[in-house]
């Protein structure tokens, strides 16, 4: 892997641009579980970036303090060239970092439309007092916010279910519309949580798709956890292997899959 400063070609050809976010020595405790270990990594902009390991190995707790969730006991989080200090959940949820989750969380009596609006009440200037003041902005300013909503709709093939109640829909298009949700508040790093878990082949390959295509047309940086070995390598830049909140690997698919560490804690189970 070449480093140029500004990003980084990776073995395979590609490039992932300037550092975004860097994690370093962060350690998290629960009472007596330490559930990460002194673990450092950097998450670069436009990468697809994935953090695996076998089950218990830290990875949700790990999300959790990308997101701003979880404070770390130790270490430090540094975001866009700042050290990020303890916040608030409202501080939180306006830092730019959306996420989906291993168990979906959408309102499923509200249709597909209402509940991607969601996705963007963290970027709405206008309340509900300000609306009655001042209704040519407010309205304006709604406008603005349908119209990318809408653009979301179209890039993910979601516009024939859009007036449908989330709740009917099938599970694979459940996940697509919590992508849509997490991709309408315009993250600048989307945290994906197993996208694909409990999906069959075909719906996989969509997301997978739907994946690739938000990070090339959109540039959006992404990290997420996954079982799914095939999908990880297929998907991700660079990939980070945890095992009992440990940092056991770090670096492009092809690197990762040859670490004889990996190979054995789960590489190696997992392909028997
Ligand atoms: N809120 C919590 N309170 C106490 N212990 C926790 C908490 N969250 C996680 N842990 C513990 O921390 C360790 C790491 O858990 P974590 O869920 O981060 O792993 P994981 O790699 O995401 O696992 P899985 O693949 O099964 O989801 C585990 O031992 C878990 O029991």
């Amino acid at each position: 892997m070449k480093d140029t400063g500004a990003g980084i070609t990776t073995a395979e050809g590609g490039s992932v641009g300037p550092v975004l976010m860097e994690l370093r020595n962060i350690t998290l405790r629960f009472g007596g579980v330490v559930a990460i270990k002194d673990i450092s990594f950097d998450i670069r902009e436009g990468e697809i970036r994935a953090i695996i390991g076998p089950n218990g190995a830290g990875k949700s707790s790990m999300l959790n303090v990308i997101s701003g969730f979880y404070v770390p006991t130790e270490g430090e989080v540094w975001f866009r060239g700042e050290k990020r200090g303890p916040m608030k959940p409202y501080q939180v949820a306006r830092l730019g970092i959306a996420r989906t989750f291993q168990n979906i969380a959408l309102f499923d009596g509200m249709s597909v439309l209402d509940n991607i609006m969601t996705g963007r009440l963290t970027l709405m200037h206008s309340g509900l007092l300000s609306q009655a003041m001042w209704w040519g902005k407010a309205a304006a300013e709604e406008d603005e916010h349908r119209e990318k909503v809408e653009k979301i709709i179209d890039f993910l093939e979601i516009q024939n279910i859009r007036k449908t109640p989330v709740g009917r829909l099938p599970y694979g298009l459940k996940k697509r519309v919590e992508l849509a949700r997490a991709l309408a508040a315009e993250p600048k790093i989307l945290l994906l949580d197993e996208p694909m878990a409990g999906m069959n082949v075909e719906e996989k390959e969509d997301m997978c798709r739907f994946i690739l295509d938000v990070n090339d047309e959109f540039g959006t940086t992404t990290v997420l956890i996954e079982h799914d070995m095939g999908v990880v390598m297929d998907l991700s830049d660079r990939v980070v292997v945890m095992d009992y909140g440990r940092k056991i690997g770090d670096g492009p698919p092809d690197e990762v899959r040859n670490n004889q560490d990996v190979i054995d804690a789960y590489l190696g189970v997992a392909h028997a």
